[in-house]
């Protein structure tokens, strides 16, 4: 294992980039999807098939972890990758985002949050201290600030405070952080959909100095349209030079849109949760494989599609198993969901390195104006 933690951009077409960020644990090739592994497992994958979609890296949560089965008893076993038996890079989000989505009884104060587990009503305190303690036990190859993202819509003062207090907590972040050497800290820029607010976060975010910098603080429910408005300015004020990650995104052509603005590394639950659902994501749009029109047809779910699913079983009978409720159904339509999703990553790398990147987003939409799927 290297010790060095580097972002190098091999290619740049208007505003997307291409390059490899590498880390001692493995190369993560940029634009990246990163699946999301809420509870130390991508769910309905084994490890092993989560690296054959193509993922370089997936994401962990302080949250989740640290009530059930606790960071301490994770690294007693050696740490997460061991725990979990995945041995790329893994970035665990801080903790902040989903206490406010998910526990009870949430008091929030200058010092932290305090809050009551939703599994089992136990009281628990998150600070930017105890974020990192967790993540640094976890054993993360990249560990996110302890921040606020605040729900939208929001007065401009209640988004200036609460980007003010996340940029207080990325201080505290960074040196309860320290100089660990091969393991990166990246600081998470607030401002809701405020250009001058992004603008000082930036500012204040660069000053204290960071590895990597996520735009946080959207699809939290402003709409793509809004979304996209932001992304127009907020990557850009943000270091060229480091790795830039959009937090919690998205549907396909939410990520085509944000890769084309300047994003290089984006997480989401949906390919995994919508997989478990039905709904399957092809070139051509979405399939929701419970449809009764599909009870009969032999065709594959993507004729394109070079996954497990797609290689060996019909939409008769993705339709079936989901309908009987077999445990099969899920593991297909996830594992489809998540090899698409990495083909469309790899496929907007190829377009980036090629200067074809402004091709690759009209045939992107095309192919979902074709219908009939
Ligand atoms: C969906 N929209 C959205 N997600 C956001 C997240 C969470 C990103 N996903 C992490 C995760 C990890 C494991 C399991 C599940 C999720 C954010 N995280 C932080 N720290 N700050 C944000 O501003 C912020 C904004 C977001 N918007
Ligand atoms: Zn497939």
């Amino acid at each position: 294992m290297g010790r060095t933690f580097d972002f190098t951009l091999t290619a740049t077409d208007g505003r997307a980039r291409t390059g490899v960020i590498d880390t001692p644990r493995g190369a993560i090739r940029t634009p990246a999807f990163m699946p999301v592994g809420t509870a130390a497992t991508v769910k309905a994958m084994l490890p092993e098939s989560v690296a054959a979609t193509g993922a370089d890296i997936l994401l962990g949560n302080t949250y989740h972890l640290m009530l059930r089965p606790t960071a301490e008893r994770i690294a007693r076993l050696g740490g997460l990758h061991g725990f979990m038996n995945w041995d790329r890079p893994i970035l665990t989000d801080s903790g902040g985002f989903q206490v406010m989505s998910l526990a009870e009884l949430r008091k929030l104060t200058e010092e932290g949050v305090t809050f009551r587990s939703h599994i089992d009503g136990s009281r628990h305190m998150l600070t930017p201290e105890r974020s990192m303690e967790i993540q640094r036990l976890l054993g993360s190859d990249i560990v996110m600030c302890f921040d606020e993202c605040p729900a939208l819509p929001a007065d401009r003062d209640r988004i200036a405070d609460s980007m003010e207090l996340s940029m207080r907590w990325a201080a505290r972040s960074k040196a309860a952080f320290g100089d660990r050497p091969g393991h990166a800290l990246f600081g998470i820029q607030q401002g809701g959909l405020e250009e001058d607010l992004r603008k000082a976060s930036a500012e204040a975010l660069v000053d204290i100095g960071f590895d990597g910098y996520a735009v946080g603080g959207l699809a939290v429910g402003e709409g793509q349209e809004a979304m996209f408005a932001c992304l127009d300015y907020a990557p850009e004020q943000l270091p060229q030079d480091k790795p830039r990650y959009l937090m919690g995104v998205g549907k396909p052509d939410d990520i085509v849109g944000a890769v084309k603005r300047g994003i290089d590394m984006m997480d989401c639950v949906l390919p995994s949760r919508s997989g478990r659902t039905g709904q399957a994501w092809t070139r051509r749009g979405q399939v929701n494989i419970k449809n009764a029109r599909h009870a009969d047809d032999p065709r594959p779910l993507d004729e394109a599609c070079a996954c497990p699913a797609c290689r060996s079983y019909s939409r008769a009978y993705l339709h079936h198993v989901f309908r009987a409720g077999e445990m099969i159904s899920g593991m297909l339509l996830t594992w489809h969901n998540l090899h698409y999703y990495q083909d469309l990553m790899g496929r907007m790398r190829d377009a980036i390195s090629s200067g074809e990147f402004n091709a690759f987003e009209r045939e992107f939409h095309a192919e979902r104006e074709a219908g009939d799927i």
